[in-house]
């Protein structure tokens, strides 16, 4: 497989092997010794999700306070621009994200470390979206910052995406980290 680093700590695009013949393809999508080695990917995974949703839905951007979760997304079908935002202010890159297409034609796959904030807009007419968590969930400790921050200057492929209620309601990366800090 081929590892990819980003601009961002520990978030790499990882593109496994395909082995395509008259029958389709198969692939390994994930193996613990190889992601480990490979990817850097130290961290045991104990929780997979799998969302459908259809063209122009945005989720995000997501993340859990006390019990971060780091994530290993894919696209099992469709297309989608999947995005991670750096939200620690003490880091080097707070505030920047990377973007990057995962779709069933590039099988890409983005591994996103606990801390970071985590969103994707779907491209195709319907996408099935899966991924590998490191912790479990936990709704009372659900966070999010806004899909639209300005700071953050996310170049999203629809204007008007559509979002869940609580999407509607994130605040920005400033506000956030007060929050976060317990001063507003
Ligand atoms: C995320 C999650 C949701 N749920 C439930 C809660 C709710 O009733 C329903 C839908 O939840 P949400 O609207 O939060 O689903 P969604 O907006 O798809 O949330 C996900 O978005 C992406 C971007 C992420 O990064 C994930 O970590 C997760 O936050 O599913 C679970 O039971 N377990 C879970 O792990």
């Amino acid at each position: 497989m081929n590892v990819i680093q980003t601009r961002l700590p520990g978030v790499v695009i990882i593109e496994p092997r395909v082995f395509g013949d008259h029958r389709g393809f198969f692939l390994e999508s994930f193996s613990a010794e190889r992601y480990k080695q490979d990817a850097g990917i130290e961290l045991d995974f104990v929780q997979d999700n799998h969302s459908r949703s259809v063209k122009g839905v945005l989720r995000g951007l997501h993340f859990q306070k006390n019990h971060p979760q780091g994530k290993l997304v894919s696209v099992s079908r469709g297309a989608v621009l999947d995005v991670a935002v750096d939200i620690n202010p003490e880091s080097a890159t707070f505030g920047e994200h990377v973007a990057v297409e995962l779709s069933d034609d590039n099988h890409r796959q983005l591994y996103i470390p606990p801390g970071y904030a985590h969103g994707f807009c779907v491209l195709s007419d319907t996408v099935d979206f899966s991924y590998k968590c490191t912790d479990y969930y936990y709704p009372e400790d659900e966070a999010g910052l806004a899909w639209n921050c300005p700071e953050v200057g996310i170049e999203w492929p629809v204007e008007t995406p559509a979002l869940s209620e609580k999407d509607q309601h994130y605040p920005g990366l400033s506000e956030l980290v007060n929050q976060l800090k317990g001063t507003s």
